[in-house]
Parts: C-alpha cells; sequence; structure tokens
C-alpha cells in the first residue's frame, strides 16, 4: 500500500478546522488514491474539542484515512509532517491594535516555524491560512532556515475564487469559462484583483467589463468580501477559506491545468519589482510540486500601483515585526 501522507492542521478545533478536515480525509486535498494521516494541532484548552472532532472522523469511515493524532506542543503537531496547514491564529480582539496582533501571531508562527525546520519531513510544504496570513507565513519561513523559503505559502486562494466568481456573475459565465485571473499582493483589503489578463471563453475579460466596472465594483467587492461575510453571518468565512485551502494545496502537489494559472501566497523571487522574500499573492502554476510566478505580463498603470500599495504594506509590517523583535 502507498504510504500515508502526514497532514498536520493546526486550529483543528476551529470552524475552518471543522470545514476542512473531512474533506482531507475523503481525499480532496490530495487526491483519491492517497491514504492520509492526520495531525491535529491545538492549544490544550480545545485539545477535548479536537477530540471530539476526531470522533466524528472516525464515525466516517473514510477509506483513505489511516490514522488520528492530537497534539498540544508544535514539537509534535509536525512530527514527520508531509504537508502543514496552519489554520490556527489568533484573532483581532476588541480593543487590540495591528501591532498587538502581529506579535501574538509572531508569538505562534516563529515556534510552530521552528518545530517545522526541526521535525517535520524533508518534502515538507506548508499554507498559512490564519490571518495575517501573509506575514505570518513569512515569520514561519525566517524561523525555519533549513526548510528552502518557498515551502512556505499563504492563502491568496480565496480571494482568487471570489474574483472568477463575480466576473462569472457579471458575464453570467460559467465559472469553468474564466481562466487567468489574479489577485496581486496581501490577504487584507488592500489586495490587488486584477482582471487584466483574465480570459472568458476564451475571449479577454477586458473587452467584455468596462472599467468603471472594474474600479467601483468588482475589487472592493472582492477585497472586501472576507468583512461581508463576518456582517452577513456573523462569523468569519470557513468551508469558503477551508475550500481554498484544498484547492490550493491539490494543484501545489498535482500541477495547475494547462493554459490556465492561479494565485498563491509565495515567497517573492524579486519578479514584478516585489522585494525578494515578501510573501506575495502572483499569478502562478505549479509544476513537479513547485510554484513559479508567471513571467513576463505587461502590467497597466492600474496594476503597478495596486502591486506597490501591497508591497508597502507588506514591508511595513515585516519591518514592525523586525522592531519588535520577532525575528
Ligand atoms: N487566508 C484566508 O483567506 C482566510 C480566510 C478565512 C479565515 N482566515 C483566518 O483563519 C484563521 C482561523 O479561522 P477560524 O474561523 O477557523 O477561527 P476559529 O477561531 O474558529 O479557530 C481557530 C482555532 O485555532 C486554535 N489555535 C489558536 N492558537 C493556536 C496555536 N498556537 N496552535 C494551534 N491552534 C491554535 C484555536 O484554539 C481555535 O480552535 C483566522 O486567523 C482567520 O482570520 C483566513
Ligand atoms: O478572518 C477574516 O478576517 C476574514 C477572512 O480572512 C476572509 O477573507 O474571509
Amino acid at each position: 500500500m502507498t504510504t500515508p501522507v502526514n497532514v498536520t492542521v493546526t486550529g483543528a478545533a476551529g470552524q475552518i478546522g471543522y470545514a476542512l478536515l473531512f474533506r482531507i480525509a475523503s481525499g480532496a486535498l490530495l487526491g483519491p488514491d492517497v491514504p492520509v494521516k492526520l495531525r491535529l494541532l491545538e492549544i490544550p484548552q480545545a485539545v477535548k474539542a479536537a477530540e471530539g472532532t476526531a470522533m466524528e472522523l472516525d464515525d466516517c469511515a473514510f477509506p483513505l484515512l489511516k490514522g488520528i493524532d492530537i497534539f498540544d506542543t508544535p514539537e509534535a503537531g509536525f512530527d514527520g509532517a508531509n504537508i502543514g496547514l496552519l489554520v490556527g491564529a489568533r484573532p483581532r480582539t476588541k480593543g487590540m491594535e495591528r501591532s498587538d496582533l502581529l506579535a501574538a501571531n509572531g508569538g505562534i508562527f516563529g515556534p510552530q516555524g521552528k518545530a517545522i525546520n526541526d521535525k517535520a519531513a524533508d518534502d515538507i510544504r506548508v499554507l498559512v491560512v490564519g490571518n495575517p496570513a501573509n506575514t505570518n507565513a513569512y515569520i514561519a519561513a525566517a524561523s525555519a532556515p533549513d526548510v528552502p523559503a518557498e515551502r512556505f505559502t499563504a492563502m491568496m486562494r480565496l480571494d482568487h475564487n471570489r474574483a472568477i466568481s463575480q466576473l462569472a456573475t457579471k458575464l453570467d459565465a460559467d465559472v469553468t469559462d474564466i481562466k487567468k485571473m489574479t489577485v496581486w499582493g496581501n490577504h487584507s483589503a488592500d489586495q490587488h484583483p486584477d482582471v487584466s489578463f483574465a480570459e472568458v471563453a476564451g475571449k479577454p475579460a477586458l473587452d467584455l467589463v468596462d472599467e468603471s466596472w472594474i474600479a467601483d465594483y468588482f475589487v472592493p467587492t472582492v477585497a472586501k468580501r472576507g468583512a461581508a461575510i463576518i456582517e452577513a453571518r456573523g462569523a468569519s468565512s470557513a468551508a469558503s477559506a477551508a475550500n481554498a485551502a484544498i484547492d490550493h494545496v491539490y494543484d501545489w502537489i498535482n500541477g495547475t491545468p494547462e493554459g490556465d494559472w492561479v494565485t498563491p501566497g509565495i515567497p517573492s523571487d524579486g519578479s514584478y519589482g516585489v522585494p525578494e522574500g515578501l510573501v506575495f499573492g502572483f499569478p502562478a502554476v505549479a509544476e513537479g510540486g513547485e510554484w513559479k510566478i508567471v513571467q513576463g505580463l505587461e502590467l497597466s498603470e492600474t496594476t503597478k500601483a495596486g502591486i506597490q500599495r501591497n508591497v508597502d504594506a507588506l514591508v511595513a509590517e515585516r519591518d514592525e515585526i523586525k522592531a519588535m523583535g520577532i525575528l
């Protein structure tokens, strides 16, 4: 039998964890022939709830699920991990400044990065979902000097999927007709959703929608969708976030379809003027388990400005965590 892949999920007892674990166990993360072992990492107070979720996973009798273990230290949770889904994070609570949020998450993603460095399998691939996802991924990567930085990624796929859905709705098109969508930058309201290169059933999207719709509806709707979901549900997105995490990892491992690209948050190699190392949403294809940034795109002034806005925001976060001595 194929050796099971060890998948560590942090924040396993949270709402994204609950939407994610059953899909991983069903084979959606890696494919219908790949057995998995789940390693659930939680804080001690939430271990009991994680045990409840594990009982439910058992009760599904998933053919591909070959084991579930629950841990409350990163060293144990990431021991032998092939895939790490870093979902658990410190949410912003009332009265908390942005710097407090960065400091609290630095205290989570620094030690988790170190544990990945020391304990994970050589082929470890990490997706950070917990916010602020791009900077948390940066902190984890910087805390794992022995792991290639490009193995640390942040989730921009939810923004990418939201952008596809908005364009499809506007044009009454099928989502599968939309290719080459891009969301540059940070998973925050600063992000720059970009239809410049998108195609709809083979036609340039820019020939089908006008500039005012893009600027006044599309960009703010996609960028503020997370807040709109919170407003409507009274809780942040969970199933759509879990779905995007599945899409990101599935494509990373199995490759992106020919003639299309997706948006992962990946450490910059300096492409498009983004400072090296910043974890940034880029148009990218996956081949042989590696993300490759799509090169040679001719950027409009609007796209260049959107990229710069995100660079400035992420550089500010990076400088802030360095000033706080987190790295
Ligand atoms: N990148 C994205 O697109 C995206 C989308 C939606 C949500 N998010 C973020 O994902 C994160 C999780 O969301 P949720 O709705 O599941 O939150 P949640 O509060 O329901 O669950 C978070 C879980 O993480 C656990 N946790 C906290 N610190 C931990 C640690 N050090 N180690 C292990 N587990 C820890 C908590 O005990 C809790 O069970 C949040 O930061 C949220 O903002 C990101
Ligand atoms: O958790 C949030 O603040 C929102 C989330 O990142 C989302 O985009 O849905």
